[in-house]
């Protein structure tokens, strides 16, 4: 039994230079090509058996060929693009057709979105056609265009409807995959038997009566009667497509519900064979091939070869003339059929007096395709012959049913779990915001209610000696009058009509009845996002976001003008003259500069803290080393309360001044809440659920209160010039409240790119989770560990445009940042932004299609990024 003839290559990636748009031209973007070869019949067998890279196709050169095409000359689509990578594969002599998809991850959509893909099938000869299965076939000699092509835009839920499993290549694959095995007969299932095509009649029968075969009978009667009378095929362009619906009764229906069902889950095996069978079997039919003579299914894959019946046989492995043909000739060319004659098994070895030409199934196992049986529906006499024994049809749709259903299901597990991982690392909605104002509920776990002004209150009373440990946290309620007016727009709409993260107290106690609150329509709607979007509420794209004026330069003429660049050189910007940085801008919160209180003074330079306050230790005992990996995993439950630290007894903070005063800035808690700017981002691993981890995490933190979360962004990656293109960030800023010191703070952003897995290889690499001060309050430093306000953050349209959503009094000099934003030199690569990420379904959980592994850490890897030079110092 010989194993089916293909060899795969996916995500073979380069820049390349392809679009229709000029910036598409100028700046090039990541294609990359996931390519399937059939090969001749025999060749792996073969080269299997020799152990002889010479009697295979060396698919290093084929990756090679396929990046250079992809690097190579630019054409305006993608469809272009596969035509010419599939023609370059198939210039390798051992291969006979290829199905080749492009994917174009970053193409300048206005939407969030995975990928756009193009697949495409090509083959020298039909039978590759064949290979590649019906339904590629269908598309190529049942259309008017053998060069027509299946496009698909996944993860975009409108498109596809895909959503549900959109956004993990490896389902998103599998399900190209299922589509394409679910209706193809294996390689080995044809060659098996040889190329065999018939040899004296050239009648066809059409399919006139799809609606005959709805009993079982029927079909058996119909596959061994054929019109011998039908008229010839019309030609390749006259042809209409076959559609499922119209192969054979139920049976073509389960075949296709199966691959439907399949979802994002493979066919393999037996339900795969079990649709091949059905579907080849269908497709010959309808291309005549039981023509009452040596009707085979290998005849399906010659089924217009009729005309060159005459040409001279070639030897299955002779090397196949490189295919120099276009799509456009490729029909004409299929028609010669110049292997017409190639038939590498004898007739001997064809099974004889086969009558059925339903693929049998008896033998079929797990094993795959390759068990299928083919059997020629006519002696080569064309006399009708006895039908072997075979199962009855509807043994074989039970057989296909219960295929189907078990990829049905293999695929809703696979979907669970991808679900599940996505989310695993982040508390339910419902257990996050537990707590309802409206039923009256109090808050289950007063922990996550960390409102700076209690903070700072009970210290305070602490101090004073009013406080007790155990004493429990101010009702959530007890916020401040002035955010609770905040709950009322300039509208006058009603208090939750919009939600604004400013109030974190709230956020956790008052918004758990409806997930909608936390989406800010209102502002979605000022901002006049995406009008046309049945929920306008998700994205800010780029040209409006120009149109709210945020970019002055665009000249507002579309994606022409406002397409997103790539890579952006930062050699100026590195080179820049940071002291023409205005000093750090106003400060709505005045911050004396607190006394450290001795219980919490750390001592970096020892790791060792001072102190007796085991709470907050336990949270920053595994202070930062970048390069040291930490285990610790982050326990919510586990996680130290605000109040433990600032109800310890030994809580001297208020009678330090003094003492605090000759400390380090950076070491020195606030006496007053103190309003910081975190930037987060990531590029690489699932990276929305590791931001929206890092909120659910912060929002944790004792010692901190999210005042607010900027819209989500979809950013080109910012790179050094001579680095890899990587994929596109998502982007967002946090401001909130502290009463931890800034290192402390840092402490806590490091700890958070820990837990995400953040492995540091380069410089500005790619990354799972970054976690950026910007700026905490009037602090500033340049202290190379933690330099304040961040010595970059002014030039980054990835931090300045969230940010200029977010509500912040904090800004850098002063200036608006929406202003700073609009001249920074990446501001071309916002794509759009999310205005309600951390709750909505319709986000791609991936920044770009292609998925890049993240880094690992390794014993070997080098370390050699030290801190200073991470940090541009
Ligand atoms: N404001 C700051 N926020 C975060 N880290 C800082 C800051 N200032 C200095 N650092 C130091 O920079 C070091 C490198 O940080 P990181 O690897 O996250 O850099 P990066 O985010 O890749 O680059 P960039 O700083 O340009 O954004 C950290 O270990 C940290 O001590
Ligand atoms: N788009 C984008 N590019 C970057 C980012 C980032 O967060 N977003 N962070 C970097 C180093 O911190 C380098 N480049």
């Amino acid at each position: 039994m010989s194993t089916p003839n293909t060899v795969t290559l996916r995500g073979l990636s380069a820049r390349g230079y392809h679009g229709v748009l000029p910036s598409e031209r100028a700046e090039g973007q990541i294609f990359s090509a996931d390519v399937t070869l059939f090969l001749e019949p025999g060749v792996l067998d073969r080269a299997a058996a020799s152990d002889d890279i010479a009697q295979t196709v060396d698919y290093s050169q084929v990756a090679n060929a396929v990046v250079d095409v992809i690097h190579g000359e630019p054409v305006n689509l993608i469809e272009t693009l596969a035509d010419r990578v599939a023609q370059s594969v198939l210039a390798f002599s051992a291969v006979a057709g290829v199905e080749v998809t492009i994917h174009k991850p970053q193409a300048p959509l206005e939407v969030a979105f995975d990928d756009v893909a193009v697949t495409l099938v090509r083959g020298r000869t039909l039978m590759a056609l064949a290979v590649a299965g019906p339904d590629q076939m269908g598309n190529l000699a049942f259309t008017a265009s053998p060069a027509s092509a299946l496009s698909a835009v996944s993860g975009l839920s409108a498109v596809s409807g895909l959503s549900a499993v959109s956004g993990l290549d490896t389902l998103t694959g599998a399900s190209a995959a299922a589509t394409s095995a679910a209706v193809a007969p294996t390689p080995s299932s044809l060659g098996e038997h040889g190329a065999h095509r018939s040899e004296t009649d050239e009648q066809v029968a059409i399919i006139d009566e799809p609606d005959a075969f709805a009993d079982p009978d029927d079909l058996d009667d119909y596959l061994t009667e054929v019109d011998e009378d039908q008229p010839a095929p019309p030609p390749w362009g006259e042809r209409s497509q076959l559609p499922v619906d119209d192969l054979p009764g139920d049976f073509a229906k389960a075949a296709g519900a199966g691959a439907v069902a399949a979802g994002g889950a493979a066919l393999t095996g037996a339900a795969a064979a079990a649709d091949s069978a059905v579907r080849a079997g269908s497709s010959a039919e309808q291309d005549g091939l039981f023509d009452g003579q040596a009707g085979s299914a290998d005849d399906a894959a010659y089924a217009p070869g009729h005309a060159a019946e005459s040409e001279p046989a070639a030897p299955a492995d002779a090397a196949p003339v490189p295919a120099q043909h276009s799509g456009e000739d490729f029909a004409a060319h299929s028609e010669q059929d110049e292997y017409s004659e190639q038939d590498e098994y004898s007739d001997e070895q064809r099974p004889q007096g086969a009558a059925g030409f339903i693929g049998e199934l008896h033998n079929m196992d797990d094993s795959g395709p390759s068990q299928v049986h083919w059997h020629s529906l006519r002696t080569e006499d064309g006399e009708q012959q006895p039908q072997q024994p075979h199962h009855s049809f509807e043994e074989l749709q039970a057989q296909v049913a219960q295929e189907a259903a078990e990829v049905a299901a293999a695929a809703a597990a696979k979907e669970a779990e991808f679900n599940a991982a996505v989310t695993s690392a982040e508390p339910a909605a419902d257990e996050q915001y537990a707590a309802s104002a409206a039923s009256g509920e109090e808050e289950e776990d007063p922990t996550r209610l960390v409102n700076i002004n209690e903070v700072f209150h009970s210290e305070a009373s602490a101090a004073e000696g009013e406080g007790a440990p155990e004493e429990a946290p101010e009702p959530a309620d007890a916020v401040e009058p002035a955010a609770e007016a905040e709950h009322v727009d300039e509208a006058g709409q009603e208090e939750n009509a919009y939600v604004d993260f400013q109030e974190t107290a709230d956020l956790d106690t008052q918004q758990a009845e409806d997930d909608a609150d936390y989406v800010d329509y209102q502002d979605t709607v000022a901002l006049g996002t995406n009008p046309e979007a049945e929920d306008n509420s998700e994205y800010v794209d780029f040209q409006e976001t120009t149109a709210l004026g945020t970019n002055p330069q665009a000249d507002g003429q579309g994606l022409a003008a406002q397409a997103p660049a790539d890579h952006f050189t930062t050699t100026e910007l590195e080179g820049g003259d940071q002291s023409a940085m205005p000093p750090y801008g106003h400060h709505h919160h005045p911050v004396t500069q607190a006394t450290p209180h001795e219980a919490f003074d750390f001592n970096y330079e020892q790791d060792t803290m001072v102190g007796s306050n085991s709470l907050i230790s336990e949270l920053f005992d595994n202070r930062r080393d970048p390069w040291q990996d930490t285990s610790n995993s982050w326990v919510a439950s586990q996680t130290p309360t605000w109040q433990d630290a600032y109800t310890d007894p030994t809580s001297q903070l208020e009678q330090n001044d003094a003492a605090n005063q000759s400390g380090d800035p950076l070491d020195r808690r606030p006496p007053h809440a103190a309003e910081f700017v975190l930037s987060l981002g990531g590029n690489v691993g699932g990276v929305l659920a590791a931001l929206r981890d890092a909120v659910h995490k912060l929002q944790d933190t004792p010692g901190i209160e999210l005042t607010d979360v900027a819209p989500l962004a979809r950013t080109a990656a910012v790179t050094l010039p001579d680095q890899e293109p990587q994929p596109d960030y998502l982007n967002t800023v946090i401001v909130g409240l502290t009463g931890l010191s800034p290192r402390e703070l840092l402490a806590v952003c490091h700890r958070l790119e820990d837990e995400a897995g953040r492995v540091r290889t380069e410089r500005w690499g790619i990354r799972t989770l970054d976690v950026d001060i910007i700026c905490y309050e009037g602090v500033t430093s340049d202290a190379p560990d933690l330099t304040l306000p961040h010595p970059r953050a002014h030039e980054r349209a990835f931090v300045l445009l969230p940010w200029s959503f977010a509500d912040s009094e904090l800004s850098l000099d002063g200036q608006d940042t929406a202003q700073l934003a609009d001249v920074a030199p990446d501001r071309d690569g916002v794509r759009w932004l999310a205005l309600d990420w951390l709750e909505t379904d319709n986000l791609p959980t991936l920044p770009t299609g292609q998925y890049i592994e993240p880094p690992y850490a390794d014993e070997d890897s080098d370390s050699s990024e030290d801190q200073s030079q991470d940090n541009g110092q």
